[in-house]
């Protein structure tokens, strides 16, 4: 990795103290022209285990545990801080990708050196998490080659937590998101600690539709910043390839309020529409696949090595 010049630090505003305080059968999608998808998204035979690693089931938010205990502080603390001039100043910043150049492979080696506050599920390095989801989808979709590639890097933007990237704090990264500049949706889970966000009596940003306007697309909405729309930013920015599917699973995946919930649909236009149905897709794999039955690293990486070279420059700028 090449770390380049920086800019001061992000810095201290990111202090915490200091800051204020298918699923069903898919139709056929077509995308860009240039890249087309089976008409139906086959059935498969990925089962969904009840239990997390922990003995409970997953996405328990209400669960009594120590582990939740600090996932609902790491809520507290994202709900109050994410505003929309805060959403506004970091994608400004980061979409410069200006911070370091390397590999995406590289860049999965580094994922391991990040914990995620914000998961109850995952007990396992991010690497297999990585890789857990990408081979429980090869194997139920075994010619969509976009998609394994899709589950490999989906979560690469969580080096954002490393002191390379900006050492950004975890409700900065992680987490569930969520649109700044209109309402926060009652689906989002631990609702109540927006109370505590400035942008919850701001008469522009409190109203359903807020600055938005209805069916005005998810491109022109300011989801929460955290690691979807950073990858969703180097993957833009580094003129990759990957179908509008596969960009739009990278940039939503986190955005549970709409995918598990139905919340905000009304932001949706026809493009998101369709790239919901391989959203959902993806989601059950993303979430169930974490288990403690690791991938042989060195096994698949020649695999995923040749996908990273279909959709990918060599080195990319992050
Ligand atoms: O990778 C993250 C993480 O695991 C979070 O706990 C979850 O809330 C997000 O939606 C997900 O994208
Ligand atoms: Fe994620
Ligand atoms: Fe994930």
């Amino acid at each position: 990795m090449t770390i380049l010049a920086k800019q001061p630090a992000l810095g201290s505003q990111f202090d915490e103290k200091s800051v204020h305080t298918v699923t069903e059968e898919a139709k056929g999608v077509v995308l860009n022209g240039e890249f087309s998808l089976p008409k139906e998204v086959p059935h498969n035979g990925f089962t969904t285990p009840a239990i997390n690693s922990f003995g409970h089931s997953f996405r328990n938010y209400d669960a009594e545990s120590e582990r939740q205990k600090g996932v609902e502080e790491f809520y507290r603390r994202q709900h109050i801080n994410q505003t929309y001039d805060f959403v506004k100043k970091m994608r400004e910043h980061y979409k410069k990708l200006d911070e370091a150049e390397m590999s995406i492979w590289e860049c999965c080696e580094l994922l391991n050196k990040v914990v995620d506050e914000s998961d109850p599920d995952l007990d396992e390095p991010q690497i297999q998490h990585l890789l857990q989801t990408a081979e429980a989808i090869r194997k139920d979709y075994p010619n969509e080659d976009w998609l394994h590639l899709t589950a490999l890097i989906h979560d690469l933007g969580k080096i954002l937590l490393l002191p390379e990237f900006g050492e950004l704090p975890q409700w900065a990264v992680v987490g569930d998101t969520f649109p700044v500049g209109c309402a926060f949706d009652e689906a989002n889970i631990h609702h109540k600690y927006f109370k505590g966000n400035p942008d919850f009596n701001h008469p522009a940003y409190n109203t359903k539709e807020g600055v938005y306007t209805k069916g005005c697309g998810l491109n022109n909405v300011m989801m929460s910043w955290g690691h979807d729309d950073y990858m969703y930013l180097v993957a833009k920015g580094n003129g990759s390839t990957l179908p509008s599917a596969g960009l739009f699973i990278i940039r939503y995946h986190s955005f549970y309020p709409l995918h598990k919930e139905g919340a905000y649909a009304h932001l949706m236009n026809d493009e998101d529409r369709e790239n919901l149905k391989w959203l959902h897709v993806f989601n059950k794999y993303d979430l169930y696949s974490k288990s403690k039955v690791l991938v042989d690293v060195e096994k698949v990486k020649p695999y995923y090595q040749s996908l990273i070279q279909k959709y990918f420059p060599a080195k990319l700028k992050w």
